[in-house]
């Protein structure tokens, strides 16, 4: 990744607050922060703590970048969430700010506390706000007494489209209905999918380009496009359930109880049956995406839907994602937002842009 060479940058105007940030999660997302957390845009951050699931290491001073390429994956302390809170309460930065660059439903169901503790969290992890409706409302008292909630990274990778929704409904508009390609990962495999070469090869370079969930089912499942949906939803004001949303797995039965890497060898199970709905699919002159629909009375549905060539989702290309908005004010034609939905540097763009906003 190039470094741009002075720091001339749109946040110049910003003040600066010293901010104090632990990281949770150094994976693909992670990584990515930490690359950019490099750069001068970041100057104000101080890289208090970074932890990922085994290992952690703190320095209340800031651990310098040099630091991250050692070995603390290797030789760091073993995993303590509370000493990383005090690590950020003895930086002395009214800033404290927390962000989950993982998958981890546990950490995720912490949010609302260290929110709740006055720490800010930044977030590319849906399993609070995306998953169980209680959790969500959790949240949102949670959200009105404490720190900031930084969810930018969880609709759309760097897309704006949690802030559009809020813009428009903080000046009094309201959605009616939602409808798009909410994954990355998904678009990238079903935009190439032509039964030229198997399925689970896409999957593979998907995985490699770092397009996917950590365990990649999550995607295929439709679990990860039905929380970004009703992350969507529940911030329009329909409070649904998980539950409600009618969900339809493209994971064959025989795949669903495998641990993750027993299913990455078994990845050529997905091709025959996605191979014969292409087929079906081509022999109508249609093409398959995988879409998220909710409607004005709040049925939501997320499913492998065949498209006509005209149809909008058909024409994407890459990771595209896209979203529309139809609303009492875009009511004749939908707000679309579309663009790369998924990959580490958009996906790590939208968690500093978070964390910077708070300075
Ligand atoms: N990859 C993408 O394009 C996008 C990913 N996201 C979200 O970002 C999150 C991370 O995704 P990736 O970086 O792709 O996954 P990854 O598998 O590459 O990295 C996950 C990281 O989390 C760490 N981790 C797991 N449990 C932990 C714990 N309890 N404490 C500390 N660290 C822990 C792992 O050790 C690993 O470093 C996921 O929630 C994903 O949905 C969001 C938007 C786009
Ligand atoms: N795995 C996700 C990454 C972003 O949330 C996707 O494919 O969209």
């Amino acid at each position: 990744m190039s470094v741009p060479a002075t720091d001339a940058s749109p946040f110049t105007h910003r003040k600066t607050s010293d901010i104090a940030l632990v990281l949770l999660g150094t994976g693909v997302v992670g990584g990515a922060l930490l690359e950019l957390l490099k750069t001068p845009v970041a100057k104000h951050v101080r890289l208090i703590g970074v932890a990922n699931s085994r290992q952690q290491q703190i320095d209340a001073d800031g651990i310098a970048s040099r630091e991250l390429n050692g070995s603390w994956q290797q030789h760091g302390q073993p995993r303590d969430d509370d000493a990383l809170l005090a690590a950020l309460d003895a930086s002395g930065s009214e800033l404290r700010v927390v962000v989950d660059a993982t998958a981890c439903t546990t950490l995720a169901s912490r949010h609302a506390d260290w929110l709740a503790r006055g720490y800010h969290v930044v977030t590319a992890n849906k399993s609070l706000a995306g998953g169980h409706l209680s959790g969500w409302r959790a949240l949102q008292t949670a959200r009105a007494h404490g720190g900031s909630y930084g969810d930018a990274a969880t609709v759309g990778a760097g897309l704006p489209v949690i802030s559009t929704l809020r813009r428009l409904l903080g000046c009094g508009d309201s959605l009616l209905t939602l409808e798009g390609v909410f994954s990355g990962s998904l678009s990238y495999l079903f935009n190439q999918y032509n039964g030229s070469q198997p399925f689970s090869a896409l999957l593979r370079d998907a995985r490699k380009l770092g397009y996917t969930e950590p365990d990649p089912r999550a995607d295929l499942s439709g679990e990860d496009v039905a929380r970004k949906l009703l992350i969507l939803a529940r911030n329009a004001g329909f409070a649904l359930g998980s539950e409600e949303v009618d969900v339809e797995s493209l994971v064959p039965e025989s795949l669903r109880d495998l641990d993750t890497e027993q299913f990455l060898t078994r990845l050529e199970e997905l091709d025959a049956p996605l191979a014969a709905r292409h087929a079906d699919a081509q022999s109508r002159g249609n093409v398959l995406r995988y879409l998220a629909r909710l409607n004005q009375r709040g049925r939501a549905r997320v499913g492998l839907v065949e498209v006509a060539a005209t149809h909008p989702a058909a024409r994407l290309n890459g990771t595209d994602n896209q979203f529309a908005l139809t609303t009492t004010r875009y009511n004749t034609t939908p707000l679309v937002i579309q663009g790369p939905g998924a990959g580490p540097e958009v996906t790590a763009q939208a968690l500093l842009g978070d964390v910077l906003a708070l300075g």
